[in-house]
């Protein structure tokens, strides 16, 4: 199977080379053409002075400074457009990228993170990354090119001693950046924590809304809220204090450096040491210096919060997935629908005691299995494992004699149809809703629309739907809000029946339907799924007694196997439910 590629933002930065090769060589240009306006202004300093330069010659002069200003104009928009326009594609790619491997992630790793926090990483996080490798990385480059050039101007246009006297005192900026560096980090990763926690606490509160107001804990929770934006405020004031008082500290720095050139350069202007042009020239490039010792603290600030971001996103990309295929897909290869639980014993990965204990039921092609249990008896959990939610022990379930794990992913899912306990619509068409398992779209095939239909009637739900105003185009609101909980799991059921799969799991699908409805679909489930594999886990036993077999679990445990007419004879667990039930059914029609 494919290896999955170790995560590296080099990688990323290496496909995107040429832009920043050529980015980065627009800019050397802009800065030497920079870097020689300070000189012709001295020259026609110095040739006014000195009257070596004539009337006619100005405008040469002149020329040479457009020319230069022109260079500048064009050489940003080209080096900005090189490096931006790089950073946005990275950025792009590793959203993707990050979406893609956060799909293949199971469902453990989604129990031990929240939405809120996933949500984060690919806002905030993903932000700091791309400004980094964009704007920040351009600075520092810049930063250190213009410097140097401006120092060596200096030296040879100026004076030697001149530039080490304006210079000492950058030293100080450099002991200075380390740090504001390490501070700066721990900073950033605290700030962008606290942002992972407020969006949580966002997404969960309005997740749960309906609850909260049922609860009448809107005050507590806006309580909840205020600490979280609180502390998020405080650890972003804790970044703007270290940042506002780095920024001043570079200013006196700078000023100091101002005025030693002053001073002294003042004197050997007047000792003749060097001339006025070259002193104005030196107290521009003094002026350029300035720009590079901010921009250090300011990429200082965007790699620190980047290497914090960058840090969380590798956590992502670093978590393997684990449930995988360990087998290709051969062509036209399909589910029968024989499935084997042999002994199956498992335990979650954060649970103490096994949840399934010892359950061996072989279910042939074509047949139906009600599964009933007390609540928490371990119906789910049998769906999961046949749905490779979770991955049990080697050889504990078989598809077709072959261990679970032994068949492709995508065979798996396409072959095995799912009802789940709760049922999830996308803000999407109702239409599409249910053709959501389908691996062809609507748009491209029309006639899908009949299937739908079908489906839908099969379900129950046709003649809700064509009552809505605006029918199979109704959109569903998130999550299926706009819909009852009887509609929602009846749309459910149809979409699992448009898969026409050759198994069918149905996880307590019926319990918001009405007992005439229940039975109609019951009546629809046999007829359309005769020769494919059903499994029904309910409560009711009006839903389970006319499957083939019915299955009871016990604590985990198989404690009852049999027919209807076989466990009512036992006189077990199962049969004490259905009298118990008759009963009530008897009651409620007296
Ligand atoms: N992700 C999980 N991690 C740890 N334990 C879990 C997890 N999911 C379920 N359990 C535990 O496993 C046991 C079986 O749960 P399961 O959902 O399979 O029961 P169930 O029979 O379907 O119950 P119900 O009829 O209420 O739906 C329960 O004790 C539950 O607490």
């Amino acid at each position: 199977m494919e290896k999955q590629k170790k995560f590296s933002l080099k990688n990323y930065l290496y496909e995107y080379k040429w832009w920043y090769v050529f980015g980065i060589a627009i800019l050397l240009c802009v800065d030497l053409a920079n870097i020689y306006i300070p000189q012709f202004i001295g020259d026609i300093i110095d040739g006014l002075t000195n009257e070596t330069l004539k009337k006619a010659g100005i405008p040469m002069m002149l020329m040479k400074i457009l020319i230069a200003g022109l260079i500048m104009m064009f050489g940003r928009f080209g080096w900005r457009y090189c490096i931006f326009g790089a950073s946005r594609k990275i950025e792009y790619r590793l959203r993707n990228d990050m979406f893609g491997h956060l799909e293949t992630l199971s469902a453990r790793y989604f129990n031990e993170h929240k939405t809120g926090d996933l949500m984060a990483h690919f806002t905030n996080d993903l932000e700091a990354v791309r400004v980094a490798v964009g704007m920040a990385v351009i600075t520092t480059f810049d930063a250190a090119v213009m410097s140097i050039m401006v120092i060596i101007k200096m030296i040879i246009y100026v004076d030697l001693r001149l530039t080490v006297l304006a210079f000492v005192p950058m030293i100080l900026v450099a002991i200075g950046c380390y740090f504001f560096g390490v501070q700066m980090k721990k900073r950033q990763t605290a700030r962008q924590e606290a942002f992972s926690f407020l969006s949580d606490k966002v997404q969960e509160s309005i997740s749960g809304i309906r609850v909260l107001k049922a609860f009448v804990q809107e005050k507590k929770d806006l309580e909840e809220f205020q600490k979280a934006n609180e502390n998020n405020m405080e650890k972003n004031l804790a970044v703007v204090k270290l940042r506002s008082l780095f920024g001043p500290l570079l200013d006196l720095i700078t000023g100091i450096s101002l005025l030693l050139t002053l001073i002294i350069g003042g004197k050997m202007v007047i000792n003749g040491t060097v001339s006025v042009g070259q002193f104005v020239a030196f107290n521009s490039y003094i002026g350029m210096l300035v720009w590079p010792m901010i921009a250090c603290g300011d990429c200082i600030n965007t790699f620190s919060q980047a290497s914090a971001g960058y840090k969380r996103i590798k956590d992502i990309f670093d978590e393997k997935p684990d449930i995988i295929d360990k087998v290709k897909e051969k062509d036209g290869e399909h589910l029968t629908g024989d499935i084997e639980l042999k002994n199956l014993t498992f335990q979650y990965p954060d649970g103490d005691t096994p949840v399934l204990k010892n359950v061996s039921v072989h279910i042939k092609p074509g047949e139906m299995l009600a599964v009933l249990g007390r609540t928490g008896s371990g119906k789910s959990t049998l769906a999961d494992l046949l749905l490779r939610v979770y991955d049990c022990e080697k050889g504990m379930l078989l598809m077709d004699g072959r261990p679970i794990d032994e068949i492709p992913l995508h065979v798996l899912h396409r072959d095995v149809a799912y009802v789940p306990q709760e049922n999830f619509m996308f803000s999407d068409t109702l239409e599409e809703n249910i053709a959501f398992g389908l691996e062809d779209r609507i748009f491209d095939h029309p006639k899908l629309r009949d299937n739908i239909k079908e489906a839908a009637e099969a379900a129950c739900i046709h003649s809700n739907i064509i009552d809505f105003p605006e029918g199979y185009q109704t959109l569903v609101g998130e999550r299926g809000v706009t819909l009852s909980g009887g509609q929602k799991q009846r749309s459910s059921i149809a979409r699992a029946l448009l898969k026409n799969a050759p198994v069918l799991i149905m996880d307590d699908s019926l319990s918001a339907v009405d007992t005439d409805t229940e039975e109609q679909i019951l009546e629809n489930l046999i007829r359309l799924r005769k020769g494919k594999t059903t499994i029904i886990i309910a409560h009711r036993v009006s839903t389970l007694q006319k499957a083939d077999h019915i299955a009871v679990l016990t604590e985990g445990e198989l404690t009852e196997y049999g027919t209807h007419d076989e466990l009512i004879r036992e006189g077990g667990f199962y049969a004490k439910i259905y009298e118990k039930q008759q009963l009530e059914q008897e009651l409620n029609e007296m």
